[in-house]
C-alpha cells in the first residue's frame, strides 16, 4: 500500500527522515586517557619519520645533560673536522652520502611538503569524492646535483601522461627551472623531475672518441641529470629532425665523432651525402669513404651501390648469421644523409626521385641485420615530405617551429610525454629530446659541438681516405 496517492506528474515531498541517534556517556578520564595515548602515538610516528633531524637532537642533548657543553663542543668539533676531511679526501661519496640526503628531506620538508596540498588542487591533480578530500601522497624527495626527484604515489584513476603535462607547471609553482614526469617501475606511481640547474645551458665540449668500437653505446652528449648520453646504433637507424640553425650538424659531428676510431680501424665505412652542395661536411672528407654531394642523379647511383653492396652481403650471410659483425674486410657501411627532404622531396625529375625513394626504403627496410645503417637529418618532418619515418627506430627531436612537429619526428603522444621540442630555445642549438631504451618518456640532451678545428683535428687523426663522387683516393693515414 503507498503511503501517500501519486497522481503522475507530481513532484513527491521528500520528507526528512526522524532518526535517533543513541547517545552514549564517554567518562572524561577515558577521553583524557585517549587524548594522550593518541598524541604519544603520533609523536613517535613522527619522531621515527624526520629521525635524521630527532636523533641528532636527542644525541646532543643527552650529551649535553650527561657530560656537559664543553663535551659536546668536543664531539661536534671533531664531527666538523672528520665532515671536512672526508669532503677533502673524498668529494664524490661525501655528496653522495652526506650532501645530497641532506639536500633532499631538507626540500621535501621545507619546500614541497609546505605547498603540496595547494600545488596539487591549483594544478588539477587533486580530487574531491563523496565530499572527501583527495591529493596524491608524496612519498619520497632525492636530490641530485642539478635537481630533484620527488616520487609521489598517483590517485586512482590518474595516468602518468596527467602528470606529464602538469609538471612544467608544477615546476613553476615550486619555483623551479624545468619539470617532467617519469614513469616509475611500480603502476601506482610517478617520479616528478624538477631541474634546479640545467647542465645543458652551456655547450658541450668533444667528447673523448672511443678506442675500441661499440654501436650499443656510442658517446655523443649529455642528458639532463648530468649522465652522458650514448646511442644505440646497433640494428638501427637514425632519423634527427630540427628546424634550421637547430643544431642537425651538430649531431652528425658528434656521431662521426663516436664512430672515429672505427673508421681508423676501417670497421666503419662512411658513405656522405650533402646534397646542400657539400659545404656542411666537406670538413671531414678524410674520414669518408664516399661523398657525395653533386648531382641527384649521382646521389641515385650511389644509393644503389648501397642497395648491391647490401644484397651481396644479405645472401653471403644468410643461414650464417642474423646480425653481422664488422670485420675490416666487411665493414659495417654508415650512411649519412644532410637533409633528407633533398633527396625524398625536392627532386624535380621524376625518375630520379623514385630511385631514390626506391634504394631508401629497400636501405631501411633491409639494411639493419646486415650492417648497413641510414643516419638521416630533416627540417620538415611533414608526412608528404618524409614516407619512411616509421622506417627509423631512432628519432631524435632537436628545437622544431611548431608543437604538432613532435609527434611527427617521436611518435604519437611524444609530446604529451614531455618532450616539448617546440619550446627549445634558439640559444640552446644542439638540445633535443630523444628516446632511451627502457625509458617511456623522452629523455632532454645536448650534443657534443664539433668547432671547424675540432673537425680538422679528427680528420688528422683518425681518417685515411678521400673519396669525391664515388672515386676513391686513399689518403696518408
Ligand atoms: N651542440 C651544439 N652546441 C652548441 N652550439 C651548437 C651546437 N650545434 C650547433 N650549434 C651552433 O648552431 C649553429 C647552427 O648549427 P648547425 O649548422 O648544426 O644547424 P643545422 O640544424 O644543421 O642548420 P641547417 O638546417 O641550416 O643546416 C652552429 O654554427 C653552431 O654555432
Amino acid at each position: 500500500m503507498p503511503l501517500i496517492n501519486v497522481i503522475p506528474g507530481d513532484k513527491i515531498p521528500t520528507a526528512p527522515m526522524n532518526v535517533r541517534v543513541p547517545v552514549w556517556r564517554v567518562p572524561g578520564w577515558l577521553l583524557v586517557l585517549w587524548w594522550t595515548l593518541r598524541g604519544a602515538f603520533r609523536a613517535t610516528v613522527l619522531a621515527v619519520r624526520f629521525w635524521w633531524l630527532t636523533g641528532p637532537a636527542a644525541l646532543v642533548a643527552w650529551i649535553w645533560a650527561d657530560f656537559g657543553w664543553q663535551t659536546l663542543l668536543v664531539v661536534l668539533a671533531t664531527l666538523a673536522a672528520a665532515g671536512i676531511a672526508w669532503w677533502r679526501w673524498h668529494r664524490a661519496s661525501w655528496w653522495r652520502f652526506v650532501w645530497w640526503p641532506l639536500l633532499g628531506r631538507w626540500r621535501r620538508l621545507f619546500v614541497y611538503r609546505r605547498g603540496w596540498a595547494p600545488a596539487m588542487a591549483t594544478c588539477g591533480l587533486a580530487t574531491t569524492f563523496g565530499g572527501d578530500k583527495y591529493v596524491p601522497q608524496l612519498v619520497k624527495v632525492r636530490a641530485t646535483a642539478v635537481g630533484d626527484e620527488l616520487t609521489v604515489r598517483m590517485l586512482p584513476g590518474q595516468h602518468p601522461d596527467d602528470w606529464g603535462k602538469a609538471a612544467p607547471r608544477l615546476a613553476y609553482t615550486f619555483r623551479v627551472r624545468d619539470g617532467r614526469a617519469r614513469t616509475h617501475r611500480r603502476p601506482d606511481r610517478i617520479v616528478l623531475v624538477f631541474l634546479r640547474r640545467d647542465p645543458l645551458a652551456t655547450t658541450i665540449a668533444p667528447l673523448p672518441v672511443p678506442t675500441s668500437l661499440d654501436l650499443e653505446r656510442l658517446p655523443l652528449g649529455v642528458q639532463e641529470n648530468g649522465d652522458p648520453y650514448a646511442l644505440r646504433l646497433a640494428g638501427s637507424h637514425v632519423l634527427v629532425g630540427g628546424a634550421t640553425n637547430a643544431g642537425k650538424g651538430s649531431v652528425i659531428w658528434a656521431l662521426i665523432a663516436a664512430l672515429a676510431g672505427g673508421i681508423q680501424q676501417r670497421l666503419v665505412e662512411l658513405w656522405v651525402f650533402d646534397p646542400k652542395g657539400g659545404m656542411e661536411l666537406a670538413g671531414g672528407l678524410p674520414l669518408f669513404t664516399r661523398f657525395v654531394y653533386d648531382t641527384a642523379e649521382t646521389m641515385a647511383g650511389a644509393l644503389e651501390d648501397a642497395v648491391v653492396r647490401m644484397r651481396a652481403r644479405a645472401n653471403r650471410l644468410r643461414g650464417v648469421t642474423r646480425q653481422h659483425t664488422p670485420t675490416p674486410g666487411d665493414s659495417l657501411i654508415v650512411i649519412v644523409i644532410d637533409e633528407l627532404a633533398a633527396l625524398t622531396s625536392y627532386i624535380s625529375d621524376r625518375k630520379v626521385r623514385d630511385r631514390i625513394r626506391e634504394s631508401l626504403s629497400l636501405l631501411l627496410s633491409q639494411g639493419r641485420a646486415v650492417g648497413v645503417h641510414v643516419i638521416a637529418a630533416l627540417q620538415d618532418p611533414r608526412k608528404e615530405v618524409l614516407p619512411f619515418r616509421d622506417l627509423f627506430p631512432t628519432r631524435i627531436a632537436l628545437r622544431l617551429t611548431e608543437a604538432e612537429q613532435v609527434d611527427l619526428i617521436l611518435g604519437d603522444g611524444a609530446r604529451n610525454r614531455g618532450a616539448l621540442a617546440d619550446e627549445i630555445p634558439e640559444t640552446s642549438p644542439g638540445v633535443a629530446y630523444v628516446a632511451l631504451d627502457g625509458v617511456r618518456e623522452p629523455v632532454r640532451v645536448r650534443f657534443a659541438y664539433h668547432s671547424d678545428s675540432d673537425i680538422q683535428d679528427l680528420c688528422r687523426r683518425y681518417g685515411y681516405a678521400q673519396v669525391v663522387e664515388g672515386e676513391i683516393v686513399e689518403g696518408e693515414r
